[in-house]
């Protein structure tokens, strides 16, 4: 059994990976932290994890953590970066949920998150965790920068189209994406009242968010190093708790309009496990990957020059916590799918 430790148990990346681990058949839940709540019995405040989880929240200093195979953060950005370091020389592995090791330039990761990166070294060895297009990076990792929720969807929905060099004008991508408001967390915050979110829909971040540089240095490397690559990405509040619908458009040139689209994207994905083409013409919905590992993508051509791809994903399973599982059972040489093949809950 695979001894797991989560920083971070309370937030709602946090009880999603309690819930998914604690019916995992290869890995046991050892040590589980919350400042606030340390002493408290998990189960106490999480119900739905009553004679599944038997552990009481501890503080993050907790030295069960070292003792760990690999430990989850499920934190604000900067703290698995403080941790690190203590952590890797005891042996354990880390997956950080948060940013600290996704962007590769200390100087935009410094921009975008308004803290000096504390381990640059570490930074460097980390590997981006997305399975399905570094899969063979993740296995040999001590350390994974587990992706944003937008960027995980925003990739899968592109990559089909840039990784053959020439089908599409890379420079001009439109990613124009929805999350429910879990993904803000679950600390208290205006914007994710009900009477402030419910029976609304607004952008937000349009003058810039974080997530728009994560996208496109991933989309440069799935372009095979191509700088000139540039996606435009508008994050949108919807009304809902868990879910993320991102439309995709990229122009086609005329070798991608030649192109047979919905056999790229079903050839690119034959025998991935958790992404699921959909037949042509779909209008995939939120609620078929609810609280599942799965991403549905359709794509579409509305005009001849252009490509349309929809993608949905749950934020806090292939978002999240169901993706850094993944990683987790590649790391740890498992079965990808193990204790993750969940079907979505319907209503
Ligand atoms: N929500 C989502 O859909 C997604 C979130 N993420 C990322 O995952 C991370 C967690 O997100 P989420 O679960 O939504 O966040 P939450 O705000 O819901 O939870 C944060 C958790 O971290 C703990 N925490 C806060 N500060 C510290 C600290 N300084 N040291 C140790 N523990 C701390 C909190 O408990 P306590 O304060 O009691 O210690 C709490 O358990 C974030 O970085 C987020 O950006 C990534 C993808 C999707
Ligand atoms: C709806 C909502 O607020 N979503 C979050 C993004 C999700 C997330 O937590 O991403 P990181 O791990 O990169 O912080 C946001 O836009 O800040």
């Amino acid at each position: 059994m695979i001894k797991v430790g989560i920083v971070g148990g309370t937030g709602y990346t946090g009880v999603e990976l309690l819930r998914i681990l604690s019916q995992h058949p290869h890995a046991r839940i050892t040590a589980i932290t919350s400042r606030k709540e340390a002493g408290l019995p998990v189960a106490d405040m999480f119900p739905s994890l009553r004679g599944r989880v038997d552990l009481a929240f501890t503080t993050p200093d907790e030295a069960k953590l070292h003792e760990c195979d690999v430990v989850f953060f499920a934190t604000p950005h900067g703290v698995a970066m403080a941790q690190a370091r203590e952590l890797l020389a005891a042996g354990v592995k880390i997956i950080d949920l948060a940013a600290d090791f996704r962007l590769k330039d200390t100087a935009e990761f410094e921009k975008w998150y308004g803290m000096p990166h504390a381990c640059p070294d570490i930074l460097a060895e980390a590997v981006y965790g997305l399975p399905e297009l570094n899969r063979e990076a993740i296995r040999k990792a001590r350390v994974i920068g587990n992706p944003g929720c937008y960027p995980t969807s925003v990739q899968l929905g592109f990559a089909p189209l840039l990784r053959t060099p020439g089908l599409v004008d890379a420079g001009h991508l439109i990613a124009n994406c929805a999350s429910g408001v879990s993904g803000a967390g679950r600390k208290a915050e205006v914007h994710t009242l009900l009477a402030e979110a419910s029976d609304n829909f607004k952008a937000y971040g349009v003058k810039g968010h974080r997530h728009g540089p994560e996208i496109n240095q991933q989309l440069r490397a799935i372009a095979g190093g191509d700088g000139s690559v540039h996606c435009v990405f508008v994050p949108h509040l919807i009304p809902a708790i868990r879910g993320i619908h991102s439309t995709l458009y990229a122009r086609l040139t005329p070798q991608g309009q030649q192109t047979d689209l919905q056999k790229l994207y079903e050839d690119a994905y034959r025998g991935e496990p958790f992404v699921d083409v959909m037949p042509a013409g779909s209008a995939p919905e939120t609620r078929s990957v609810r609280a599942s590992n799965v991403v549905r993508i359709a794509v579409h051509r509305p005009a001849a020059d252009l490509a349309m791809v929809l993608v949905v994903e749950d934020n806090l399973t292939k978002g999240a916590s169901g993706q850094a599982v993944q990683c987790m059972n590649l790391m740890f040489g498992l079965e990808e799918t193990a204790g993750l093949n969940f079907v979505p809950v319907l209503p």
